[in-house]
């Protein structure tokens, strides 16, 4: 049973929908706004009442950051090319419709890949599942979402539920080691020249220093030595040279090894100065570093997973409520000071409504049907329990306003929500009807389509609330009055709850005794000479419009000759008033 909406009442349902879309954080949350859609149904209305009572209190403002830190999870089925799984002739069909990596009955070709899993004892024993087969498709996406799992851990704690992510993330640490070569692979060209680099330098300023000593006395030696031709002395000498460079390749060489966890000879030991590294050499290395590191991921993977499989499915379960959580913030940060309406039987009121989209407005507060208790607003002496309510007054007065606050009201009163009001009472209504003044057009055509609407939505029966602005701008007033009061009479008799702008309120007075009047007037004018409109209606007075406080406007803004004629304008209007 949803409640009906006409098009611009529907837009309306529309903007209080972007309004709490534009506060979400992730993408995936909106789906839950599909779940409050307007509904006649009074106790569907009481149970989302309940939950959004009982719900966004609890969220903290400060969850706003770390959801917005939460990525989509996303494990997805590969084919992975540098796996053989060897298998049995019987198990050759299940494991090749696992579909990912090749299978085969025999050992042929297997050295080609860095991993050899089997069912039969040969390679890496394994049974046939996924996660025995591939488990870096499980490891890898947690892996690279640890920031999405660090900050489902910071929001199981300020909504006081333990989450699986932390454990997760403990597990995952043992990957750290592999994980931290893997990057050092990833960038080894880089690596090897640094080393590079680093050694050449080292080693010209070993040299540099022996050209140096060489230069003092012992150079005198060194020609000493020539000259008695004791060649095995200068040899002695320069090989402690050589055994120095070669020291710092060595040294240089274990470092690399060390780093990346695999014995490294990359120097070529003919060319001591400057030292270089063939770059078949630098291939060999990334190919060995890659089959072991291939091997170790996996195993890893498989170790971690065994222990982390179990917690998937609350990891999805978790990783679903956060969208919960992203849409009650929302719900809570657009509802702020909003209050719950209470559902009753006799239409709609409210004390104190705001305008969702008028900044700052000025609370007003309005009853169309009967007047509930506690419903507190000035001149509700005057308010009987009218179920079609005539709205006059002064231009901009806020009349339209008013008619769009009470369609905010009634939708979101609609879908569960909270209300812009200090208190609210709501009619569960069957439908919603809100027609807006049509400005530009003009012509039978206009007056028309507006006269078939209103009539459409007078047809039928259930609970209607129906909100017309103006609509005798269309048409010349004499006939206006006619139609406008045929149509309310039938409303009347119908039941349905009607507000009504128009300025032809003194003769729809005369036509329709059951109707309430209000009006909305000016106060007066500001210093700046503007109108001071006070947007509180006064119930069951007509709304003078503001053709004297525009002239007195005048008189006070002008000069001169033009000043003396709207003086005497003027006159004639306090002479009235006399
Ligand atoms: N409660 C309010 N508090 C503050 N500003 C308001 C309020 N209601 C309306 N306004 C502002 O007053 C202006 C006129 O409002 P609105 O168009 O609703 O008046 P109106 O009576 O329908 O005018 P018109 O006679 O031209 O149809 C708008 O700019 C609106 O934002």
């Amino acid at each position: 049973m949803t409640l009906k909406l006409n098009p611009e009442a529907k837009a309306i349902y529309r903007s209080i929908r972007e309004e709490i879309k534009k506060r979400l954080v992730l993408p995936g949350s909106s789906s839950f706004l599909d779940m409050f859609e307007p509904t006649s149904d009074r106790e569907e209305i009481l149970r989302r009442q309940i939950y959004f009572r009982e719900n966004p209190p609890k969220i903290r403002p400060e969850l706003q950051d770390y959801l917005s830190m939460v990525r989509p999870i996303k494990f997805r089925r590969d084919y992975l090319h540098d796996r053989v799984l060897i298998v049995e002739e019987s198990e050759l069909e299940k494991a090749e419709g696992l579909g990912l990596c090749e299978v085969s009955t025999t050992l042929e070709d297997s050295e080609d890949y860095p991993l050899v899993l089997s069912t039969v004892g040969y390679g890496i024993d394994i049974e046939l599942t996924p996660s025995q087969i591939a488990p870096e498709l499980y490891i890898i996406p947690l892996w690279e979402n640890r920031e999405t799992l660090d900050a489902l851990a910071k929001i199981g704690e300020l909504i006081g539920e333990d989450s699986v992510a932390s454990e997760i993330l403990r597990e995952l640490k043992e990957l750290e080691e592999v994980m931290k070569r893997q990057r050092l692979l990833d960038s080894l060209e880089e690596l090897v020249a640094e080393k590079e680099r680093e050694l050449n330098e080292r080693i010209s300023e070993k040299l540099e220093k022996f050209s140096l000593t060489l230069s003092g006395k012992e150079l005198l030696d060194f020609l000493g030595e020539l000259k008695a031709g004791n060649y095995e002395a200068i040899f002695r000498h320069f090989g402690e040279v050589e055994g120095e460079i070669l020291d710092l390749i060595n040294e240089a060489e274990n470092q690399l090894s060390e780093s990346l966890g695999i014995t490294v000879e990359l120097f070529s030991r003919e060319e001591l100065y400057p030292v270089t590294v063939p770059p078949e050499r630098v291939e060999m290395l990334r190919e060995e570093l890659e089959r072991e590191l291939k091997v170790e991921l996996y195993l890893k993977s498989r170790e971690v997973l065994e222990r982390i499989m179990p917690l998937l499915p609350r990891l999805k379960e978790e990783l679903g409520r956060v969208h919960e959580l992203d849409f009650l913030l929302a719900v809570r940060n657009f509802a702020e000071g909003f209050s719950f309406p209470e559902l009753w039987e006799g239409g709609m009121a409210f004390v104190n409504g705001r305008h969702i989209f008028i900044e700052n407005p000025q609370p007003v507060s309005y009853v169309v049907g009967k007047r509930p208790e506690g419903f507190d607003a000035f001149g509700v002496e005057n308010v009987g329990d009218e179920r079609v309510v005539i709205l006059t007054g002064a231009n901009s007065g806020g009349k339209t306003s008013l008619l769009e606050l009470m369609t905010q009201i009634a939708v979101l009163a609609h879908m569960g929500l909270p209300v812009p009001a200090e208190r609210a009472w709501v009619e569960p209504l069957d439908e919603l009807f809100f027609f807006r003044r049509k400005r530009s057009a003009y012509g039978a055509g206009a007056f028309e389509t507006a006269l078939r609407s209103f009539v459409r939505a007078l047809k039928g029966s259930g609970r209607k609330l129906i909100l017309i602005d103006e609509f005798e701008a269309i048409t010349e007033p004499g006939a206006a009055v006619k139609i406008i009061g045929e149509l309310l009479k039938i409303a009347h008799e119908k039941g349905f709850y009607v507000v009504i702008v128009s300025h032809l309120g003194e003769d729809l007075r005369k036509e329709l005794p059951f109707a309430r009047v209000d009006g909305i007037e000016a106060r007066g004018l500001d210093e700046r000479l503007n109108l001071i409109v006070d947007r509180q209606p006064v119930f069951g007075k007509l709304g003078r419009s503001t053709p004297e406080l525009i002239v007195e406007s005048l008189a006070r803004k002008k000069h001169g000759k033009e000043r003396e004629i709207f003086e005497r304008v003027l006159r004639a209007f306090r002479r009235e008033h006399g």
